[in-house]
């Protein structure tokens, strides 16, 4: 579980996050959305430790992480995996090479246990027979799952995902969160995802926080933001006429 407890994070004098305090369970797909600029980003890296806030805690299963020696830190940083938009997977690398990166770089396993778990992930995004391929001979289905893979190699706690979606089209991005859903049960992540996709917010929001010009306007499930009457959640989420026309049909139907 991540605790976020009253955060505040400026770049000289822009106050970008204006005192956010959220609770993410395990075990569940929380995600973050809002407009453009509303500081998701920044909020995703202060959860990562890549941004300090001035004020405010994160706390990560009881460990805040500003009171945490250095060599802390790094080993809370081995527990978080991240799946960054774009996927930013690495051309030169094969997908086994990609995958096995961080069991490279942080433990110090033979090459066969390596392998082992490189084909176990790869096995479990559902990626067999790609091992030797390069990125570029990917659809970006399969490059969103090598990246998947990436991130949950090292066995992660926590994993936080930028716009998982984004590039795909919808019936592949679908099949990407539902593979996160998944994941994040099987193995009971903490995973945050940032995301401005409308089918993900239905699909596996079970934990919807709405950031609006730094603040946090709203938080709830997919379920209660159907029928909430906020008004910056409704006309951001229900942005086309055609999503305005089937909430208003739904709500008629319940009274
Ligand atoms: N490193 C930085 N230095 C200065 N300002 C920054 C930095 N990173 C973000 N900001 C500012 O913080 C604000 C929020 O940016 P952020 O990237 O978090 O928005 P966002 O909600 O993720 O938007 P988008 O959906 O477009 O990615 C913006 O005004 C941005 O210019």
């Amino acid at each position: 579980m991540i605790e976020v407890n009253n955060l505040h994070k400026s770049f000289g004098d822009h106050h970008v996050l204006k005192g956010i305090s959220a609770t993410f369970e395990k075990g569940k797909t929380n995600l973050i959305i809002g407009q453009s600029g509303s500081g998701k980003t920044v909020f995703l890296k202060c959860l990562l430790g890549l941004f300090e806030p001035e004020q405010g805690t994160i706390s990560y299963d009881g460990r805040v992480y500003s009171e945490l020696e250095p060599r802390e830190r790094r080993d809370l940083r081995q527990e978080m995996g991240m799946v960054f938009q774009g996927s930013a997977l690495f051309d030169s690398m094969t997908v086994e090479g990609n995958v096995m990166f961080p069991l490279d770089m942080f433990t110090k396993q033979s090459k066969s246990e390596m392998l082992d778990r490189v084909n176990f992930v790869l096995k479990r995004v559902n990626l067999v027979n790609s091992n030797q391929k390069f990125p570029s001979e990917l659809s970006g289905g399969m490059k969103k799952r090598v990246a998947i893979a990436r991130a949950i190699v090292m066995n992660p706690k926590y994993l936080f995902c930028d716009e998982p979606n984004s590039g795909l089209d919808p019936k592949t991005a679908i099949l990407i969160d539902n593979l996160i859903q998944e994941i994040t049960r099987e193995y009971d992540i903490t995973t945050v995802i940032n995301s401005h996709d409308m089918n993900s917010v239905m699909e596996i929001g079970e934990k919807i926080i709405f950031l609006k010009d730094g603040f946090k306007e709203w938080e709830g499930s997919n379920m209660e933001i159907f029928k909430t009457d906020n008004e910056a959640v409704t006309n951001f989420v229900y942005s086309s006429e055609l999503f305005k026309k089937v909430r208003q049909m739904y709500l008629e139907e319940r009274n």
